[in-house]
């Protein structure tokens, strides 16, 4: 699964966000160590904190599936095909990191550019569960 291939991924699930609020619609995709992808868009609540960003839900779904060996993960929104990318929000890269420093995070258009950094680029010095030991 290539960086492009991934992002086409996302911009896919990206139609099912479920927006009635910002109407802001956000897709991811991940692949696994070994393959397994999953994928996620962003869920919206009347009540607003109980919304589910998109890459979360990617996330979620992979891990309750028992696969927590992200390999990479892909976001698209509304503004890719404007060509601009969509970073993750804090909550998320806290998520992201959870399962993985070294986890690429790939931003971009498939039809355009497409850019990858690793999530301890997007959270540099993080808090980590060894903090905790
Ligand atoms: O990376 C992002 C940024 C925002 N959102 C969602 C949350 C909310 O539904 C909407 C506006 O913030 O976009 C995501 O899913 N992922
Ligand atoms: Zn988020």
């Amino acid at each position: 699964m290539d960086n492009k291939q991934l992002l086409e991924l996302a911009e896919k699930a990206r139609e099912n966000a479920y927006v009635p609020y910002s109407k802001f619609h956000v897709g991811a995709a991940l692949v696994t160590k070994s393959g397994k992808v999953y994928t996620g868009c962003n869920i919206e609540c009347a009540s607003y904190g109980g919304t589910n960003c998109a890459e979360r839900t990617a996330i979620f779904k992979a891990v309750s599936e028992g696969h927590k060996d992200i390999e990479k993960i892909a976001i698209a929104s509304d503004n890719s095909e404007k060509n601009e990318i969509t970073a993750p929000c804090g909550i998320c890269r806290q998520v992201i990191g959870e399962f993985g420093l070294d986890i690429k995070v790939i931003l971009g258009y498939s039809k355009g550019d497409i850019k990858e950094f690793t999530i301890k680029d997007l959270l540099p010095h993080s808090f980590t569960g060894s903090d905790l030991k």
